[in-house]
């Protein structure tokens, strides 16, 4: 529903997604992708999308002394990005802004939240990327959607991948429309070692068997970096990957290291996917966690075991726990191969398993949770609170759930300490979090 054509608005915040926030003159909220805070535009197709108002940005009337050019030609139309518009250094600020705001708005909390720590060089971080596959008039390409569309926009190129990466990208494009089957490949996932420069390669197709094995051989004899080449069923398009993983050429895994944390993983496991910024992440767990050489660290929702592994050094004992069973095989192969003999790595679901651990074992000094998007499972809110856990370091790539789980906490005893946004994702209006929350 269309319901004013043009409209002259001053931008004064910025939302989770990155739009610029400001006021019609009645006084209702309106969402303006590409502007900035600060910044006098004029906007034109105002319309409700769900519950809200969006509307484009026509022109810009004042513009904030930090905008820059997008370099990303694309980046108007590709949904990848959301802040290539602005400053690096503005990045920062309004990553900060976005969690000051869910911390007040959402949590009601007066936390103090800290300057974002950003990159020094904000480009081609990425060590992983999921690529639709898009077949016209016979040319397969691989890109990314629109914002909030399904509509294909090729990123060979794309600025947040290395030259490395790009290139196997658009050679991918032409050897893919050589085989004639693009529509056989829905996505491709590749991964890039940032210590090693191997590469992972994932065919994503709804098909059980993949197909095109030639396609495979060529890519393994021309490409000395490709390491290790998979298989995915994805049979729910909603999702990224399916379940079902099959090996097809190379090696199982693939190594890469988060400063001087060397690990190894699997084309399923969950690994931070900018190696520079997690370790100034873990650096910020590491000065929160108040290590004596002899505590109990439970690591919640551990991934490969990578936080728990970085703190090793200073822990008496390590406790993983994380859903996806190729995740936790490949945290005890980590554990394994760095020595040590102190660690424990479980595949559950944190909430399920965490009240029968308590059953018959003493409570953790320190607790480490790193949840996906969607935050605590409110039940194992509930069990932390209800065992008094003394000590908890809450790392949260989405501040409106992490607002929310703190109130609960704060609600019940607890004190969370200043919280610390890192910039992981850059050029995007995501941010990760770091804070101490301790029992009053
Ligand atoms: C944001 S990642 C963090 C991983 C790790 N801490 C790191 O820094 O790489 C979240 C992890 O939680 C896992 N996960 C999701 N739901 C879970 C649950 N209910 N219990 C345990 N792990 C879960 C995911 O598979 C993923 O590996």
């Amino acid at each position: 529903m269309e319901l004013a054509s043009e409209a002259s608005i001053r931008i004064t915040g910025i939302s989770h997604d990155g739009e610029g926030v400001g006021r019609l003159d009645d006084g209702r909220v309106v969402f303006v992708a590409g502007a900035l805070p600060g910044e006098t535009v004029a906007i034109e197709n105002i319309q409700k999308e769900k519950k809200r108002l969006v509307a484009s940005l026509k022109a810009i009337h004042q513009a904030h002394p930090e905008r820059v050019q997008p370099p990303c030609p694309v980046y108007d139309r590709c949904g990848g990005c959301q802040l290539q518009h602005a400053s690096a250094g503005l990045q920062g600020d309004l990553k900060t802004l976005q969690v000051r705001d869910a911390v007040s708005r959402i949590g009601h909390l007066d936390t103090p939240v800290l300057p974002t720590l950003t990159m020094a060089n904000p480009w081609r971080y990425r060590n992983k990327g999921i690529f639709h596959v898009n077949e016209a008039s016979g040319q397969a390409r691989l890109g990314f959607y629109s914002a909030r569309s399904h509509d294909f926009v090729p990123a060979s190129g794309c600025l947040l991948f290395s030259n490395q990466v790009n290139t196997l990208l658009e050679d991918l494009e032409e050897r893919i429309t050589a085989t004639g089957r693009a529509g056989h490949i829905r996505k491709v996932m590749v991964r890039e070692s940032k210590a090693t420069g191997d590469l992972m390669l994932a065919f994503i197709t709804e098909d059980q068997a993949f197909r095109l094995p030639k396609l495979v051989e060529g890519l393994i004899a021309d490409y000395p970096a490709l390491t290790s080449v998979w298989h995915n069923v994805l049979t729910n398009p909603r999702l990224a990957t399916g379940r079902a993983w099959h090996h097809l050429a190379g090696r199982e895994n693939i190594q890469d290291a988060i400063g001087h944390l060397t690990v190894s993983l699997s084309p399923a496991s969950f690994f931070q996917v900018n190696n520079l910024q997690a370790q100034v992440l873990y650096d910020e767990v590491r000065a929160r966690a108040g290590l004596t050489g002899q505590d109990h660290i439970l690591d919640l929702y551990g991934g490969i075991g990578t936080i728990g592994l970085y703190l090793a050094d200073r822990a008496g004992r390590l406790t993983g726990v994380e859903s996806v069973g190729e995740a936790s095989r490949d945290a005890k192969a980590n554990a394994q191969a760095l020595g040590l003999t102190n660690t424990h790595f479980v595949t559950a679901k944190a909430e399920a398993w965490l009240p029968r651990y308590l059953k018959d074992q003493s409570r953790p000094d320190l607790t480490i949770v790193d949840p996906p998007r969607k935050g605590l499972d409110p039940r194992l809110v509930d069990t932390l609170i209800q065992a008094a856990i003394p000590r908890m370091i809450y790392v949260s790539c989405n501040p409106a759930t992490l607002a929310r789980d703190l109130k609960s906490f704060q609600a019940q005893g607890y004190q969370p300490g200043p919280i610390q946004p890192v910039d992981l994702f850059s050029q995007t209006a995501h941010v990760e979090c770091v804070v101490l929350i301790t029992r009053k």
